[in-house]
């Protein structure tokens, strides 16, 4: 098994239990409640500001060339296309800036962010690539469990989209790949235990959508 299949087998009760999550459950369905999608979209906003910090970071740290342009090419989707996903959607879910521009943190968001700037920080390419795994391939699996049908509006069905087109797929190949290659010489546990912290936030993240509801 590659160093990637070990690692999200070692972290396998919180990746399970994020892509069967009841939030992906509705999402596909198309009949996630305004108010819990619309408060993971807002908290998901502050994630992927830091997002675009640990991928710059990695632009830096990577240690080989065509690596660093391919994370470059993913920075300009970020600024692009899921930027506009953003606007559309809050403007869909009729979510005014005030509240999307300046949220309180929710715990989940809080401890991502930590995490993300504790990669950033160690200037480690081993270290980024393990959060950047968890945070793609996870979305590469839950949005692959999304059938021929997909939801009608265009805030749920874009979202899914967004991580199971194939430009997402190659993207998600890369980055496994990146991380079976510079982490092939590095010891297990220290890559082993932020995988999984990065995994058991993944789950709370969607669980915190619900807070406040049934
Ligand atoms: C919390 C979270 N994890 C992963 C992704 C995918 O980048 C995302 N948008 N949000």
């Amino acid at each position: 098994m590659d160093l990637c299949h070990r690692l999200r087998d070692a972290a396998k009760p919180y990746w399970d239990a994020s892509v069967n999550h009841r939030f992906v459950d509705q999402l596909l369905a198309g009949d996630i409640a305004d108010e819990v999608f619309g408060r993971y979209l807002v908290q998901d906003f502050r994630f992927c500001d830091t997002f675009v910090r640990l991928l710059g970071a990695a632009v830096c740290a990577a240690d080989d060339p065509e690596a660093r342009l391919t994370h470059a090419r993913q920075l300009s989707v970020l600024a692009g296309g899921e930027y506009r996903y953003f606007i559309d959607s809050f403007e869909a879910l009729n979510i005014p800036e005030s509240q999307w521009k300046n949220p309180t943190l929710s715990e989940p968001t809080q401890a991502f962010i930590a995490l993300m700037e504790k990669a950033c920080d160690s200037q480690d390419y081993a270290l980024m690539l393990v959060v950047l795994v968890v945070a793609e391939w996870l979305y590469l699996e839950w949005a692959q469990r999304a059938g021929n049908t997909l939801p009608p509006r265009p805030e749920h069905r874009d979202w899914i989209v967004l991580h199971n087109e194939p430009d997402f797929v190659r993207w998600v190949g890369f980055l496994c790949n990146e991380l079976n290659r510079v982490g092939a010489e590095r010891d297990f546990e220290t890559l082993r235990e932020p995988f999984v912290e990065a995994c058991q936030i993944e789950q709370r993240f969607f669980d915190m959508a619900f807070d406040g509801m049934r």
